[in-house]
């Protein structure tokens, strides 16, 4: 059976301000997901509540077919759901090696091992030059970066990214996208928001489109990429999605 994890009828209101009014998607194991949609559309308040940072006014997730609607995230990170954040979450005043060990060694590794694994992460991600430099020095795409990286030192069987090319340069981000790539075809399953809409077209097997709370779309990025209805909910008018990077 194919693994996931699967999000059903997910509403989330805060204060009469509804955020998701309705979303169902499914991150497939060894593939990845992509999520897009205007700002203010509720990617990442959906990230929250999939990685247990918060929790949905009604609907579920399963992941391999357990509820774990209202799991908390440290249960979450231990059965192997990892996430990266748009800001911070890293340890600013320990190195960018020192940052990766602890999220290793958090999920119950050996000092040596973490340390392999540290050194390991941080050549897959570009970032071994900076191994010694304290995460509150870094430059913003090198920050997220490593917040990859530390997701990963907890070998997740499901990687959630929350918009990780920001700060980014184009050849940096083609980089990025081949990272992607070799961590589905590991078997994580992967789910991708950010607004590079090439770097989305380039790494997705498929795209999920939210708008104004509610699953909108979803298909391969050849038809994300020619629906007119895309163009008129997503642009307001007509035009081809990657204007909208
Ligand atoms: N903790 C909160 N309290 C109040 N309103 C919130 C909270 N979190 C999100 N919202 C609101 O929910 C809606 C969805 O926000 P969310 O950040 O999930 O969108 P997004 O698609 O991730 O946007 P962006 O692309 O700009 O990151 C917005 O109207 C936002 O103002």
């Amino acid at each position: 059976m194919t693994k996931t994890l699967a999000v059903s009828g997910i509403t989330r209101s805060f204060r009469g301000v509804k955020a998701l009014v309705g979303v169902d998607l499914t991150v497939t194991s060894g593939a990845v997901l992509g999520l897009i949609g205007p700002n203010g559309a509720g990617k990442s308040t959906l990230v929250n509540i999939i990685s247990g940072y918060d929790r949905p006014d009604t609907g579920t997730v399963t992941m391999d077919g357990v509820d774990v609607t209202r799991t908390d995230a440290r249960t979450k990170a231990r059965n192997g759901l990892a996430r990266t954040f748009q800001h911070g979450h890293t340890y600013h005043g320990l190195s960018v090696r020192e940052n990766i060990e602890v999220a290793a060694l958090g999920t119950g590794r050996r000092r040596a091992e973490a340390r392999r694994r540290a050194t390991e992460l941080m050549e897959r991600l570009g970032i071994a030059d900076r191994a010694n430099q304290l995460a509150a020095a870094l430059p913003h795409g090198t920050e997220r970066r490593l917040g990859v990286a530390r997701a990963l030192a907890i070998e997740p069987r499901y990687l959630l990214l929350d918009e990780p090319a920001a700060g980014l340069n184009e050849g940096e981000i083609g980089e990025f996208g081949d990272v992607v790539r070799s961590i589905a075809a590991e078997g994580t399953g992967v789910l991708l928001i950010d607004h590079n809409i090439r770097l989305i077209m380039a790494v997705c097997d498929t795209i999920h489109v939210v708008v104004q709370g509610k699953s909108f779309l979803e298909g391969t990025p050849e038809t994300v990429q020619r629906s007119e209805a895309l163009a008129e909910a997503y642009l307001g008018r007509s035009g081809r999605a990657h204007d909208a990077a």
